[in-house]
């Protein structure tokens, strides 16, 4: 399989990588087109593939074209993409917002597959939710399935209007753990440990944590509840945490992020 991958920032490279560490396409065939100097100067010295900044004829040469620019980016490359396109290539867009018709309109090509992974896809333990327009076949949204699967886990969803919440839940959903984990260590040195004890202390309880959720057969309400004691610290930190609307603050947020990526599709 040849694919060409435009935008080799965070989320291009991710998938990348994946591909190759699974041999599920050779550096040969692996074709990164990046715009920034030294972003693809990086790119030459990894040797992660063969490196050109901008898109011509040789990427109608591949049988999968991932669009991995920022959406507000999109604007400057579909003009060159749309005059190199060829009728049997699978487009796969991973950016955030914009819906598969305008991606097909701005292209004049119906075959796109429209996902939204996230940054543990750099470690092959991301989820991605996918959906594809009605003119992709089975069989080749299977080879895009099992690509992405190289990346972690994948959901495909029949309904596209859902891929917007898929990039507040799980898309923008690491940043949200990171803020929660940031700000407990914070905690953790404002009553006196220094950095790495408090990361140490924090990092170590949400792993911990994260697995129980998977293996004590117990819902959340009850894994609270075995951690809360009557009349105890977790009580004293929990209320707080309500006076401060701190779960609807988080509600709240995650559906600001949706509207946000129902924006992006207006440019
Ligand atoms: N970062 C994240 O957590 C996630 C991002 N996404 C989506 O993935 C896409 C990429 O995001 P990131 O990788 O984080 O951004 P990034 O900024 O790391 O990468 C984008 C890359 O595209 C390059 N680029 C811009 N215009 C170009 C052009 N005309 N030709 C070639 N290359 C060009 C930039 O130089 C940059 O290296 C976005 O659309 C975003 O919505 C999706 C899921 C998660
Ligand atoms: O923040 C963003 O717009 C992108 C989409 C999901 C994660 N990052």
């Amino acid at each position: 399989m040849k694919i060409a991958i435009v935008g080799c920032g965070n989320m291009g490279m991710a998938f990348a990588k994946s591909f190759l560490q699974y041999d599920l396409v050779k550096k040969d065939d692996l074709l990164l087109i990046e715009k920034s100097t030294d972003r693809s100067e990086a790119l030459k010295n990894e040797k992660a593939g063969v490196v050109v900044d901008t898109i011509g004829p040789h990427v109608g040469q591949t049988d999968l074209v991932i669009l991995s620019v920022k959406p507000q980016d999109f604007n400057s490359v579909y003009e060159a993409l749309r005059d190199v396109v060829q009728p049997n290539q699978i487009i796969l867009s991973i950016m955030a917002g914009i819906p598969i018709a305008q991606i097909q309109e701005k292209l004049a090509h119906p075959l796109v597959v429209r996902a939204m992974p996230n940054t543990p896809a750099m470690l092959g333990m991301g989820i991605t939710g996918f959906t594809a327009a009605k003119e992709v076949d089975l069989a080749s949204l299977r080879r895009v399935e099992n690509l992405i699967n190289a990346t972690g886990r994948s959901i495909f969803l029949e309904d596209e209007a859902m891929l917007d919440a898929v990039t507040a839940l799980s898309g923008s959903g690491p940043a949200y753990f990171y803020y929660v984990v940031k700000a407990m260590i914070e905690a953790g040195k404002q009553m006196g440990f220094d950095d790495a004890v408090s990361a140490l202390l924090v990092k170590q309880t949400m792993l911990g944590a994260y697995h129980l959720i998977n293996t004590a057969d117990k819902s959340l309400d009850e894994l609270i509840k075995a951690v809360a004691s009557k009349g105890g610290t977790t009580e004293a930190a929990l209320r707080t945490f309500e006076a401060g609307a701190l779960s609807d603050t988080l509600v709240a947020g995650i559906k600001a992020a949706q509207v946000r990526a129902t924006e992006l599709s207006k440019g």
